[in-house]
This record gives C-alpha cells, structure tokens and sequence, in this order.
C-alpha cells in the first residue's frame, strides 16, 4: 500500500502494526493539538476584541516574555527543548497580534499577509495558519533534547534562529508564512 512505501521492503507485518499504532496515538495527538489551539484563539479573540474596544495595544512584550520564561520551564520539565517550545509560542502570538490588529482596524502588523481568506479556523474569516507550507521549525536532533536555547524573543519567526535575547520584541509579527486573517 503506498503509505507502507518508505518502509523497508523486508519490514515484516508485526513493524507494520507497530508503526501504524504509534500513527493512530501520533494522530490522535495531532488532532488535539488541533482542538487545543483552536480554543485558544477563541480566547485570544476575546481579548482582542476587548482590547480594541479599549484601546489598549495589540501586544503585551511583559506579558509575553512571563509567558515564555513559564513555558520554557515547563517544556525543560517535560524534556521538551526550550527553545522549541519558545518559537512555537512566538509562532501563535505573532498570529494573534495580527488578529488583534484587524480587530483594532489597523493593518496587519507585517508585510506577509497574503490573499483573502487566508487565516484560520475561529471564524470563516479568521482562519489563523492558512495554508501555509510546512516550517519544519526545528532539527530533529533538537527536540526532546535539553538542549540550551535561546531566550525569550517573543514574536520572532518560528523558523528563523532566535537572538539570545532576553527580551520580547514583539514588533511586527513577521513569523508565519500563512496568512492570519481576523
Ligand atoms: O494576553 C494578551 O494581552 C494577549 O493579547 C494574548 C497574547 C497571547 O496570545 O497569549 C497575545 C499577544 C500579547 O502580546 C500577549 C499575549
């Protein structure tokens, strides 16, 4: 069946089961991630929208760097690479400030956006991570490994190396390729 094809032609069925188990547990978790962000931005949206009608500025750099010192500890904790779990926060953040800017009824943050309809998934119109092509955000050998990364640089492209800087930019969030209409 061609999604056996990469395996080796003398993988013997139990290899076969092994790994389609291991792709139901792998898909099951890729679907809650799913979920999990989808939730996230329902309440990102709140806040965006609360602070649109107040007035208050799109992004938070404090708020965002107690966000990443947090979730750099908890992924240390859960052998996770810091740095990983840093650029994926960046990654979502920088997706919603360009929420909370439309909201605003300011433009985008950045020069990436692309077509319409290229967002996410909350509402028709605010579909965050659009077709986008994969980022690969980072080498293999780095996940899971205690590797020391960088430090908070909130809204960074995910893909790109993060400064070791110790405070969030959060300037225009340059970072996904997708565009994240609100
Ligand atoms: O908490 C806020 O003020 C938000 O707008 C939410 C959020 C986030 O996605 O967590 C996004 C942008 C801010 O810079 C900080 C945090």
């Amino acid at each position: 069946m061609a999604e056996h094809e990469e395996l080796p032609a003398g993988a013997g069925q139990d290899a076969i089961d092994e790994l389609t188990g291991i792709r139901q547990s792998i898909d099951n978790i890729d679907a809650a991630l799913i979920h999990m962000l989808a939730e996230r931005f329902k309440f990102t949206q709140q806040v965006g929208r609360l602070k649109a009608k107040h007035g208050l500025p799109p992004a938070d750099p404090a708020r965002e760097l107690q966000q990443i010192q947090r979730l750099r500890a908890l992924a240390e904790e859960a052998r996770l690479d810091p740095g990983f779990a840093e650029k994926f926060l960046n990654f979502i953040v920088a997706e919603v400030i360009h929420h909370h800017v439309r909201l605003a009824g300011g433009q985008a943050a950045s020069g990436d956006e692309q077509g319409p309809g290229a967002a996410i998934g909350v509402e028709p119109d605010s579909a965050i991570g659009a077709p986008a092509p994969a980022t690969g955000v980072v080498a293999d050998s780095a996940i899971g490994a205690p590797a020391p990364a960088a430090q908070a640089s909130a809204t960074t492209a995910p893909t790109a190396p993060a400064p070791a800087a110790s405070a969030p930019t959060t300037s225009a969030p340059t970072a996904p390729a997708s565009d994240p209409a609100s």
